[in-house]
């Protein structure tokens, strides 16, 4: 499962594998970031301080410990080298970046994911308000679904209109809250179980937490049932579904019959 998140900041491991590194990345990025958030900074000014503070830090990490890799990352110029690499991190510094600026909210995360050679190979989430980091250096174990009625995470600024017709036709309910990796660690976590979204998003705010559901046997896709690509030369990726595999089927069939525009 995941890791507590130490009080001081731990050096890298030593030797690390991708996968630990992601963890490493994450972990230090959010220890980083609940320091920003105790330097009394508030509303624009904390989401901007820790955009950038988050940012600044992984990229000088990746280029410390992975040099000749390439990184594509919601605060830094689209470098489009990385079409031509065959290793690219996709990070997002600071998903949920409204509610990490709502102390003591702690639905906000820090996304680091890797891709390799056409697809996600490694990746972690930190929620560091929850103190824990999730990631593909120790794979999550799903708990048996601890409700009767199917929980669906949505967006708690933004939900998209077409939920509310699954939900009722799943005979479950919703749960809103900030960030897509603390809605799709939700369904790790067995707080819900699925994520689904449709009407924007970049490959940031998916690549990471999908690289974890994955890992931990969650199905995860587009809403339309296709595969999540990611290194695409345009990043936005709109929509998706992530969530306990024997859900999925007919999450699929009743999108595909109802749409979610
Ligand atoms: N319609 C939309 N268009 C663009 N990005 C969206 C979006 N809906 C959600 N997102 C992004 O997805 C992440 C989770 O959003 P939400 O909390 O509403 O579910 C946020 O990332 P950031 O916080 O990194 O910007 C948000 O910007
Ligand atoms: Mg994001």
């Amino acid at each position: 499962m995941g890791e507590r998140c130490p009080l001081r900041r731990r050096p890298a491991p030593a030797g690390a594998d991708d996968h630990a590194l992601a963890a490493w990345l994450a972990e230090t990025a959010g220890h980083r970031l609940l320091q920003v958030r105790e330097e009394g900074l508030e509303g624009r000014e904390l989401k901007d301080a820790g955009d950038r503070a988050a940012h600044e830090l992984l990229m000088e990490l990746l280029a410390e410990h992975r040099p000749g890799d390439a990184v594509l990352s919601e605060e830094g110029k689209d470098d489009k080298v990385r079409l031509e690499r065959d290793r690219v991190w996709i990070v997002d510094p600071l998903d949920g970046t409204r509610e990490f600026s709502e102390p003591p909210r702690e639905d906000w995360a820090v996304h680091v994911a890797l891709w390799q050679d056409g697809d996600l190979t490694a990746g972690a989430v930190a929620l560091p308000a929850v103190g824990r980091t999730y990631s593909t250096a120790d794979a999550p174990v799903v708990p048996p679904a601890s409700a009767e009625r199917p929980r669906i995470a949505v967006s708690r600024s933004r939900p998209p209109a077409f939920t509310d017709g699954l939900v009722a036709a799943l005979g479950g309910e919703t749960v809103a809250m900030g960030s897509a990796g603390f809605k799709v660690i939700s369904v790790v976590r067995d707080v819900t179980d699925a994520y689904v979204h449709a009407g924007g998003q970049y490959e940031w705010d998916s690549a990471a937490p999908v690289a974890v559901a994955r890992a931990a046997g969650l199905f995860t896709s587009r809403i339309d049932g296709s595969p999540l690509r990611y290194n695409q030369d345009d990043v936005y990726l709109p929509d998706l579904i992530v969530c306990r595999p024997e859900l999925s089927e007919q999450i699929l069939a009743h999108l595909a019959e109802h749409g979610w525009e």
